[in-house]
């Protein structure tokens, strides 16, 4: 059967062969206690940022670990990719904006466009891509002794891009304050990343990367090391940031999926086979209506 794409506003879909529905919400089931995220774009859908991945393999030498996953990610949403330990979510992720082809003996099939152009194109510079598509990981890497303006700064020298005093000046505060951490930081400006808690650290990243104005920002657990009242701090910018950037998350956290995400991806790999999409489709159908019993099993969190 061949993957599924698919489109925003679908109900959610299974790509197993047979379907097999649990309308029983279990005991003990997460479902009642999860506030799904209210879905859809309050004004105008952003005019770019529309990354569609179509049939991606990959492999780590010989090992084959995702089998021609397609996902569409539109414009202006939300996407959490969710599934258990070593399903190759972050391997997907990654792929996403070219970060899988710095693995050693790393390979992939299947094709990435982002807004119609294909990011793996050859004339197209590999910067362009990681300008195009950001990237925040697990844990918060600030450059500790660099100072926070110069962090955010960073973001434009690895890509390239030079600007003067004023324009850095500019899109420091704007790139803090969409960040949500302008208020708490903009006195210390000069003071040192490394010096920040863990949650206005990973904020800081956060800034550093939306100063090069990325369509997408792709995020790896980044809550994961992060106290509660942090997480929740960058639930909120998610939420804020999805108005004008396309987002997709990994995380094992079923609460913070729900609360996030427009739409979820659950990804599984079953008894040593690559990781492939399993369902799909808006986050609210995904956790109160999952069409596989695999889907429903995970969300419940009888396994994962
Ligand atoms: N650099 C690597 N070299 C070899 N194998 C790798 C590498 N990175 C990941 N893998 C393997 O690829 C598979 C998918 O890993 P991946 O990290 O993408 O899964 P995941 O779903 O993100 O897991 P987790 O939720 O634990 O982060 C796993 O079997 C893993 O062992």
């Amino acid at each position: 059967m061949p993957d599924q794409i698919l489109s925003p506003g679908a109900p959610a879909s299974s790509l197993a062969d047979t379907v097999q529905l649990d309308p029983a919400p279990a005991e003990n089931s997460l479902v009642p206690h999860l506030a799904v995220r209210e879905t859809g774009h309050p004004g105008r859908p952003p005019a770019g940022g529309h990354l569609h991945a179509d049939a991606i393999s990959a492999w780590f030498g010989d090992r084959k670990v995702l089998d021609r996953v397609s996902l569409d990610m539109p414009p202006g949403m939300v996407t959490a990719l969710i599934g258990p330990s070593g399903c190759g979510k972050s391997t997907f992720l990654r792929i996403l904006n070219r970060m899988h082809e710095l693995v050693p003996k790393a390979t992939l099939a299947g094709r990435v466009l982002l807004d119609g152009s294909d990011v793996y194109d050859p004339q197209r510079r590999l910067t362009e891509a990681r300008s195009a598509i950001g990237m925040v990981f697990q844990k918060p890497n600030p450059f500790p002794a660099m100072s926070i303006y110069d962090n955010v700064v960073a973001g434009l020298k690895l890509t390239g891009r030079r600007a003067g005093r004023e324009e850095k000046d500019r899109l420091v505060e704007e790139s803090l304050t969409r960040a949500g951490l302008w208020r708490e930081v903009s006195g210390r400006l000069d003071q040192p990343g490394g010096a920040l808690s863990g949650g206005q650290q990973q904020r800081l990243c956060i800034a550093r990367s939306l100063a090069v104005r990325p369509r997408v920002l792709l995020m790896d657990e980044p809550c994961s090391a992060l106290d509660p009242t942090s997480t929740r701090r960058i639930e909120e910018t998610i939420g804020e940031l999805a108005l004008d950037v396309t987002i997709v998350i990994v995380t094992h956290n079923m609460q913070q999926a729900a609360r996030v995400s427009d739409q979820c991806a659950f990804f599984l790999a079953e008894q040593g086979t690559p990781g492939r999409i399993v369902e799909y489709g808006p986050t609210s159908a995904m956790f109160d209506n999952p069409q596989d019993h695999r889907t429903s099993d995970y969300v419940n969190g009888r396994f994962g």
